[in-house]
């Protein structure tokens, strides 16, 4: 699959003047829950109301979902409000129920895209259809098994694409629920920069007061839209309470946001951001060349360890200089989380080249 501007040919379809907006709660509940919602909804940036069916949860006990009983209920929320209606699928006969249904967006959960087999599964059920088809980021952050899910509904003649980020787990607690790892998303962008990305800020913050800044960071990033849980009574949600807004939050919070334009062709503007471009490309060539500086020595080093049959890794060494350099960042407005991860890739990369020197 390559990209092509007519990836996004759905979404500029629908001439918006804002992100898209996916939102409704995390699960139906009652009809009267579902409709409630939804009237609140009307008339306002939402696109497409959202209501989980079927729920996959982590540990069995919990309440999995009405069930196909709630397609019904998606069905009123159409009649009543004109809102379109989506829904997370995860097999074939839930994807026969939500076509049966008229359902107009479906999505494709964490959970299952880890697995291509139910993803194809869900590939050949949808083949050829004009719905609207989005896929979440698998559970680990692995770029090509989102990519592959992409392509196994692109390769069954599924055209109307997108992807949704909801951010990845963590054996490590964070201040998120599902860490985000903006940067797979990037790599996506950079790759198919036409295919429909958006962020679901729920699942990523797992907080409802952390939704609004997560929501700016993905504007700021260029995403094309928002899917975000919302609930007339978010505490006594039967799923997912904490990470549920209300309606006049969800307003507030689209109004609020920042809709950030993807170039300006502004003289000044353009003169300056060609300017600082330009410094910009001279300091990467020169981190390049410091770089290549760098392994020369570690190559020296990598000899005399080789000569005296002395180990590769040096631990105390290592640390000491992590220390010192996360002292020396903080110094120039470097974030500790970004000098460890730059330098442990220096590390590693030395420490490859120290053992094809030791090994020959
Ligand atoms: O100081 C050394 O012994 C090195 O080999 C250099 C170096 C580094 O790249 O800085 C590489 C490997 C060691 O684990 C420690 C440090």
């Amino acid at each position: 699959m390559e990209n092509s501007a007519t990836l996004r040919t759905w979404l500029d379809d629908m001439n918006l003047s804002h992100p898209l907006v996916i939102a409704g709660p995390c699960s139906a509940e009652t009809e009267e829950q579902v409709l409630k919602i939804a009237h609140e909804l009307k008339g306002t940036d939402v696109n497409y109301y959202r209501a989980g069916i079927w729920k996959p949860r982590t540990r069995p006990g919990n309440f999995e979902g009405v069930g196909a009983l709630g397609l019904k209920w998606l069905q009123k929320v159409k009649e009543e409000t004109g809102l379109k209606t989506a829904t997370e699928v995860a097999n074939k006969a839930h994807v026969e129920l939500a076509l049966e249904h008229d359902v107009d967006l479906l999505w494709i959960g964490a959970r299952s895209t880890v697995s291509p087999f139910i993803i194809q599964e869900i590939a050949d059920a949808l083949h050829g259809t004009d719905k609207i088809v989005l896929v979440k980021n698998p559970v680990n952050p692995d770029l090509s098994l989102w990519l592959g899910g992409i392509e196994r509904l692109y390769s069954s003649d599924i055209k109307n694409l997108g992807v949704i980020h909801r951010g990845f787990s963590t054996y490590e607690k964070s201040k998120y629920r599902n860490n985000p790892e903006w940067q797979l998303a990037i790599e996506l962008q950079n790759k198919f920069p036409d295919l429909p990305l958006i962020l679901d800020p729920s699942h990523i913050t797992g907080k409802r007061d952390m939704i609004f800044d997560v929501s700016q960071t993905a504007l700021d990033l260029n995403y094309d839209g928002l899917m975000i849980e919302t609930h007339t009574d978010p505490d006594n949600a039967w799923s997912d309470a904490a990470q549920q807004v209300t309606p006049d939050s969800l307003k507030q919070i689209m109004r609020d946001l920042k809709i950030r334009k993807e170039t300006d062709q502004e003289a000044d503007y353009n003169n300056k951001l060609t300017n600082c471009r330009a410094q910009i490309d001279v300091i990467d060539n020169a981190l390049i060349e410091m770089l290549g500086k760098r392994m020369k020595v570690s190559d020296q080093i990598g000899e005399l360890k080789k000569q005296r049959n002395v180990a590769v890794l040096q631990s105390k060494r290592w640390n000491e200089i992590l220390g010192n350099m996360v002292l020396e960042g903080d110094q120039v407005g470097l974030s500790e989380e970004f000098i460890l991860r730059i330098f442990k890739a220096i590390h590693q990369e030395s420490i490859n080249h120290q053992q094809k020197i030791v090994q020959q």
